[in-house]
C-alpha cells in the first residue's frame, strides 16, 4: 500500500530565480486528516529548520504564502500552497478498474454539470496511460467531450484522440440523430408496411381500414429517453443493424469484429440523471409496448392468412416492415438493459460534488440503480475543495459546507457502501489532455509530489524536499533531475500522531531544464506542472 500526501505549491514571483526552497510533504493515512495535514503544515512552517525554513508571510492571499531560505542566502521567493491531494485510501479502488484485463464498459452518471464529463475523460485518459487501448463515448445529448478534450470529436464516428500515447478513441453520439435516422427508416418503411402487408395478402380493403387506425404513429410519441437508449444500443449493439448509414455501421462493428477486439475499456459519460433514470426503465416499457403492437402484427398476420387459406390464395413472405423493425428495436433494448446490469462487465460510476443538492440526488440515482439492479460500487465526490493553510473565510466556510455533504455521504443509506473517489476542484478550467491527465492523477491515483510555478528558472538549482512519512519513502521518479543527496531518517520527529513512527527523508536535487511532466501547453501554457514521484 502506498502512503502519500503530496503539496501543490506554485511560485507567484515572476521573474525572480530560485536557489532553494523545501516542500513539507506529509504521508497520512486517511482523507479525514486534511486538517490534520494543514496543522502539520503549520508547525512545520513555524518550526525552525536548519537547512531551510518554511514561514507564512501572507495572511491576505487565499492560500498560504511560504518563504525559503537557505544555509547560504535568503530569498525573497514566494511559494503557495495550493492544495494537498486525497491520500491513496481516499481513491482506492482506481487499481481494481485498471487491472482486470478483460474488456469492461464503465458508464458515468450524475447530476448535470458536477463534472461528468471531465471525469469520463481523465479516466479514459487513465486508462490508456495504463495500457487499455480505451474507447470514451458521449451519448449525453449535449456533447462537451470536445470542449473537454479541446478536440474536435463530433461527427457520430471514431475519432483518435490526439495527444496520447495510447490507443485512445473518442465517439460523440448524437442520440436526436440516431432518433431521426429510426423515424425516417419507420417512416421510409413504416408508413405503408401494414398496408403493404395487407396488399400482399390481397386484401387491401382490409388493409386500409387498418391503416386508419395509424399504429405507426406509436412511433412519434416514443418515451423520453429513448433517443439516449437508440444512441447507447446504436455504439454497443453487437448483432443487430437497424440503421445503415456508414457510420453506425462503422460503430456497431468495433465491438464485434477483430479489428476492434484490442479495446478492453470503454466509459460512457451519459447524459444527467433523469435521462439515466428513463433510460433505465426504458428496455422494460419498450418491451411492454413493442409487445402488444407485435402481438397484434401476428394476431392480424394469422386472421389473414386464415381469410387467405378460405379463399386459397398463397402464402407470401411478408418483406421486412416496421414491425420487423420494431421487433429488432426490442431486441436491441434487450441488449441495453442487459449491459447496464451485468456486474462481470459494467459499472456505472456515480459522479457528484459535495453539496446537498447533488448528495440528495446522487442518493435517489443510487436507489434507483439499486432497484434496477445496476452494478453501482463507486462514487466520485469531483470539485472537493483542497485543504491548505489559508486563512480564507470564504474557503473556510466553503469547506465546512463541503465537510457537511461529505458526512452526509458517509451516512446517506444508500451511499455509505460506495467507495469514494475524492478529486480535488482545481483553479483552472480541465480542458485538454495535459489537463485531463493531471486531474486522473490528482483525483485518482495521485503518488506524485506536484507543484507548479510560473516560470522556468530552475535550470541548475537545487531542491531540497524533506518528505515525513509514517514508512520509510523512496523517489521512483525525479523526471530531467539528478539526485544529490539523500538522506532518510528512521527516528520518530515527534510531530505527527504519537501512534505513528514518522520517517523523515531529505532529498536534494539538481533540477535540470525541461523539468516538467505535466505542461498546460495547450490551454495554459503559462502555468506549467511539474511532478515528482515519491513512493511510501
Ligand atoms: N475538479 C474540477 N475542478 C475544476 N473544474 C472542474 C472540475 N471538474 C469539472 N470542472 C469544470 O466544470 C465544468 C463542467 O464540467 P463537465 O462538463 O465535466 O460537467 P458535466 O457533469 O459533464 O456537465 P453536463 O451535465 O452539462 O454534461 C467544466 O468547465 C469543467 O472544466
Amino acid at each position: 500500500m502506498i502512503w502519500y500526501r503530496s503539496l501543490y505549491i506554485t511560485n507567484n514571483s515572476i521573474g525572480k530565480r530560485a536557489s532553494l526552497f523545501s516542500l513539507l510533504f506529509n504521508t497520512l493515512h486517511s482523507h479525514s486528516l486534511h486538517a490534520m495535514a494543514a496543522a502539520a503544515l503549520l508547525r512545520h512552517i513555524c518550526k525552525p529548520q536548519t537547512y531551510a525554513s518554511l514561514r507564512i508571510i501572507s495572511k491576505t492571499s487565499s492560500y498560504a504564502s511560504l518563504s525559503t531560505s537557505t544555509d547560504t542566502k535568503r530569498l525573497s521567493h514566494l511559494f503557495q500552497v495550493r492544495s494537498v491531494c486525497a491520500p491513496a485510501e481516499a481513491v482506492a479502488g482506481f487499481d481494481e478498474m485498471v487491472a482486470q484485463t478483460q474488456r469492461k464498459y464503465y458508464m458515468l452518471g450524475g447530476k448535470g454539470g458536477v463534472g461528468k464529463t471531465s471525469c469520463a475523460a481523465s479516466l479514459a485518459v487513465k486508462f490508456a496511460n495504463h495500457g487499455h487501448p480505451t474507447i470514451v463515448v458521449s451519448t449525453d445529448p449535449a456533447h462537451s467531450l470536445s470542449d473537454s478534450f479541446d478536440q474536435d470529436l463530433a461527427g457520430g464516428m471514431l475519432v483518435p484522440v490526439q495527444g496520447l500515447d495510447s490507443p485512445l478513441y473518442a465517439l460523440e453520439i448524437n442520440p436526436g440523430k440516431a432518433m431521426e435516422e429510426f423515424q425516417a427508416t419507420r417512416k421510409k418503411e413504416g408508413d405503408g408496411s401494414m398496408r403493404n402487408f395487407m396488399d400482399s395478402m390481397g386484401l387491401g380493403m382490409l388493409g386500409d381500414q387498418l391503416g386508419e387506425l395509424k399504429l405507426e404513429e406509436l412511433f412519434d410519441t416514443l418515451p423520453p429517453g429513448l433517443d439516449e437508449a437508440i444512441a447507447i444500443s446504436k455504439a454497443l449493439a453487437t448483432q443487430f443493424v437497424l440503421f445503415n448509414d456508414k457510420s453506425a455501421l462503422q460503430v456497431m462493428q468495433f465491438l464485434e469484429s477483430q479489428e476492434y477486439s484490442m479495446f478492453t475499456r470503454i466509459v460512457l459519460d451519459t447524459a444527467p440523471t433523469g435521462h439515466t433514470l428513463r433510460l433505465l426503465s426504458l428496455p422494460d416499457f419498450m418491451d411492454a409496448s413493442i409487445g402488444k403492437m407485435m402481438k397484434l402484427k401476428q394476431k392480424i398476420a394469422s386472421a389473414t392468412s386464415a381469410i387467405k387459406s378460405v379463399f386459397g390464395k398463397e402464402e407470401s413472405q411478408p418483406r421486412l416492415d416496421a414491425s420487423d423493425k420494431l421487433k429488432q428495436l426490442k431486441e436491441r433494448m434487450a441488449k441495453v438493459r442487459e449491459l447496464f446490469r451485468d456486474s462481470e462487465t459494467t459499472e456505472f460510476v456515480i459522479v457528484t460534488i459535495p453539496t446537498v443538492m447533488a448528495v440528495r440526488e446522487s442518493s435517489r440515482l443510487c436507489a434507483s440503480l439499486k432497484k434496477e439492479n445496476v452494478p453501482v460500487q463507486r462514487l466520485i465526490v469531483n470539485q472537493v475543495l483542497p485543504p491548505s493553510a489559508s486563512n480564507c473565510n470564504f474557503c473556510e466556510m466553503k469547506r465546512k459546507d463541503q465537510m457537511r455533504s461529505l458526512d452526509m455521504i458517509r451516512s446517506d443509506p444508500e451511499l455509505t457502501g460506495l467507495s469514494l473517489i475524492q478529486a480535488p476542484l482545481v483553479d483552472a478550467e480541465i480542458r485538454g489532455v495535459p489537463a485531463l491527465k493531471f486531474m486522473a492523477d490528482k483525483g485518482v491515483c495521485s503518488r506524485f509530489l506536484i507543484f507548479q510555478e510560473w516560470d522556468h528558472h530552475f535550470l541548475n538549482e537545487k531542491l531540497r524536499l524533506r518528505a515525513r512519512s509514517p514508512r520509510p519513502c523512496s523517489v521512483a521518479r525525479v523526471p530531467n533531475t539528478r539526485l544529490e543527496e539523500r538522506e532518510c531518517n528512521p527516528q520518530p520527529q515527534g510531530e505527527m500522531d504519537n501512534q505513528e513512527k514518522p520517517f523523515e527523508m531529505k532529498i536534494s536535487f539538481l533540477l535540470q531544464r525541461h523539468w516538467s511532466f505535466y505542461t498546460y501547453q495547450s490551454s495554459l501554457s503559462h502555468w506549467p506542472v511539474y511532478e515528482l514521484r515519491v513512493l511510501c
